[in-house]
């Protein structure tokens, strides 16, 4: 019987290049509590994930990401609270099911392969209870799935970064988790090759349709990837949403700020619009005299012009970035420079008068008091 053969019986695994179906787990975190070193890690954690679904946890560094994940994978304890995988309570104050019996799918920033076992050997690990000639057809085909086909008796330490980021993907996904934990697993390699893998990966997770938590601190990755994105901070989920509305309406300051540099200029309302020395800004529903910061961001938030429209400034740097520019202008009234993304101009150069025409529907306008 041929590999593909084998693979079909099995259900599919490869059998066109596709990665094979799993029966997709519900994950809820209810008010979940872990203390570490004396301090709250996660603090009334809630979140739930619907069968299928990709969220990512994004926050900086220290929130909680790893620690959360860890608690669903039942590699750390909860101290209050639950969480339930399906119906089943997995973790709970006295309730802890291991790790190898939650149905789940690891995958590391190191990828923690064997490096005394072949290619092959480290996914057929995990597939032990399909016997020795399933295991191999699976792992063949999960291997064949990431690109791996032809590689399979080497060892880990004979492929490159992405190669190896591949087969730890592979091993996490051959035995058909119904939940997939991923911790910052493109963080190791380098921008270039982050981008393409990174897509790859998404790809053989919406084949296998298990549902999947992603660690990342890079918002970027979290909206390419997630379905919805989860705001970490201190412990708690502060927005959950599409990545493009939490974008679009941070729910805080710091939230936007997250996103993306701001230049933030200070104001108050007054009938209906903040001014500022760009213009006004409409703050539709805000009561006069509420004292509002405006945040802009160098994407979108104003154009440059040469005329017509918009205040006067003056680019006072500028760097090349692939394809774009990333310009500073001074405008009168405004304490620091404006940084500003658009598209390359060869004819914007430090020292040129400009005019900068503000955008009002992409600037961010949050409450100061
Ligand atoms: N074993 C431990 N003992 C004491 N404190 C810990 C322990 N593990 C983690 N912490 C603390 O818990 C907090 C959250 O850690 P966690 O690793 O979950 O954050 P994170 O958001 O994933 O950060 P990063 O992006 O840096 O990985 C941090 O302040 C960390 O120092």
């Amino acid at each position: 019987m041929s590999t593909d053969d084998l693979s079909s019986e099995l259900g599919g695994w490869g059998a066109r290049g596709t990665a094979g179906v799993s029966f997709a787990a519900a994950l809820v975190f209810r008010e979940v509590g872990v203390r570490l070193g004396g301090r709250p890690v996660l603090d009334r954690f809630d979140l739930k994930l619907k069968a299928g679904e990709i969220v990512c946890l994004l926050g900086e560094s220290g929130s909680g990401k790893s620690t959360a994940l860890r608690v669903a994978a039942g590699i750390q304890p909860v101290d209050a609270g639950e969480v339930r995988i399906n119906d089943e309570v997995v973790s709970a104050p006295g309730r802890h099911v291991p790790p190898d019996r939650r149905g789940i799918g690891l995958m590391f920033q190191d990828f923690a392969l064997f490096p005394h076992l072949s290619v092959l050997e480290n996914v057929m690990f995990g597939l032990k209870r399909l016997g020795r000639a399933g295991a191999r057809a699976q792992a063949h085909a999960a291997l064949a799935r990431v690109g791996l086909a032809g590689r399979e008796g080497d060892y880990p330490h004979m492929l490159s970064g992405g190669q190896q980021q591949r087969l730890a993907l592979a091993r996490s996904v051959a035995p058909r988790p119904g939940l997939l934990l991923l911790d910052e697993p493109f963080s190791s390699l380098d921008a270039r090759l982050r981008e393409s893998v990174r897509g790859e990966t998404l790809a053989v997770l919406r084949e296998t349709r298990a549902t999947s938590v992603i660690v990342t601190h890079d918002p970027e990755e979290a909206m390419l990837l997630g379905d919805r994105v989860a705001l970490l901070r201190a412990g708690r989920i502060v927005q959950i949403d599409t990545g493009a509305e939490i974008y679009r309406k941070p729910v805080d300051l710091d939230a936007a700020r997250f996103f993306s540099p701001l230049s933030e200029i200070e104001s108050v309302v007054r009938a209906g619009a903040a001014e500022t020395p760009l213009g006004l800004v409409p703050t539709p529903g805000r009561p006069d005299g509420r004292r509002v910061t405006i945040a802009i961001r160098p994407a979108g938030g104003v154009d440059l012009g040469d005329g017509g429209t918009g205040v006067p400034g003056r680019i006072v740097s500028k760097r090349d970035a692939i394809g774009e520019d990333i310009c500073e202008v001074k405008v009168e009234g405004v304490d620091r420079p404006i940084a500003v993304r658009q598209r390359a101009n060869a004819a914007m150069r430090p020292g040129q008068d400009v005019f900068v025409i503000l955008n009002a529907e992409h600037i961010l306008v949050f409450d100061r008091d």
